[in-house]
């Protein structure tokens, strides 16, 4: 099975590396871009099969992922029409990019995957959401969605929750590392390097994560066992709620999905 990427930034890397971590072959994975040299580069690293253009990639793929920006996807499409076929499975990962949006290019027979994964399944430990118009236990859709589980979990949904979903899910690592960079900019202000804050920081959001995972409790349950009554916790709560954190977390949630729903 070979799987081709079209588009090769920041999210298809990441799906890349994954996937050579965890038993997809390289060689078994082609790769095109804009730029000559950004794809190139790449290949060579990881031993990928660099292909000179769109045509001839989906030419030699069974699945094609899209992963280039929105604002291009539609002409892209276009542009790889003629070569796709109803053998080959095309996953997207364009943000606001609906199946039948793709459909009206590709032709209602084609098989597309729309997804939305997340960059940390550059390590395995992605969040995915998928979705077709037709079952995703069945092939060609089966070998897309097992890419996603093999570099992390991934769900089904419907394509009505994929703006929240992307903000939930697709942007918000980003969040996530800002709440560690804050939290490591406090230990810089108490003394400790960057260096040492963060990985404090990062262990103890990795950490709470887990507890949150395997704990019959819900996070307010836990919040309250770390809170000593009278104690420097709740006081920390208390002054971040001052300044509104929780409202601060929602409205950048709130912005996210009204981003993707104007494009
Ligand atoms: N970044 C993220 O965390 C996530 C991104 N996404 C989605 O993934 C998609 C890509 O995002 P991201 O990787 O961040 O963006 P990048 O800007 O990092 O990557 C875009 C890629 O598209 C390539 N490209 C541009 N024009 C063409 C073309 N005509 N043919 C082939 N390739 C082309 C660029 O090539 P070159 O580098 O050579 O110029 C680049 O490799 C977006 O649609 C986004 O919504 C989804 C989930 C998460
Ligand atoms: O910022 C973006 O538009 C993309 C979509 C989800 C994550 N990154």
């Amino acid at each position: 099975m070979k799987i081709g990427f079209v588009g090769v930034g920041n999210m298809a890397q990441a799906i890349i590396k994954g996937m050579v971590e965890n038993g997809y072959n390289g060689s078994d994975i082609l790769v095109h871009s804009a730029h000559k040299s950004n794809y190139e580069s790449f290949a060579k690293e990881l031993d990928l099969v660099p292909v000179d253009n769109n045509l001839d990639l989906v030419d030699q793929s069974d699945i094609v992922v899209l992963a280039v920006k929105p604002n291009i996807a539609l002409i892209v499409l276009d542009e790889i029409k003629d070569k796709m076929d109803q053998t080959k499975l095309l996953v997207s990962l364009v943000s606001g990019l609906s199946v039948n949006d793709m459909k009206m290019v590709l032709g209602q027979d084609q098989p597309v995957l729309r997804t939305m994964p997340n960059v940390n399944v550059e390590i395995g430990a992605g969040m995915t959401a998928v979705v077709s118009d037709q079952n995703l236990d069945t092939a060609p859709y089966a070998a897309g969605v097992e890419i996603f589980e093999k570099i992390g979990s991934s769900i089904e949904i419907s394509e009505d929750d994929f703006p929240a979903f992307s903000a939930l899910a697709g942007s918000s690592p980003a969040y996530v590392y800002l709440f560690i960079d804050a939290l490591s900019r406090a230990g810089v202000k108490y003394g400790f390097t960057k260096e040492t804050a963060t990985k404090i920081a990062a262990q103890v959001v990795a950490g709470s994560a887990k507890m949150v995972q395997e704990s019959e409790d819900i996070p307010y349950g836990l919040i309250d066992k770390v809170s000593s009554p009278g104690g420097t916790t709740v006081a920390g709560l208390l002054a971040m709620e001052e300044a509104g954190l929780s409202t601060a977390v929602v409205k950048g949630i709130d912005a996210t999905i009204a981003k993707e729903l104007r494009e």
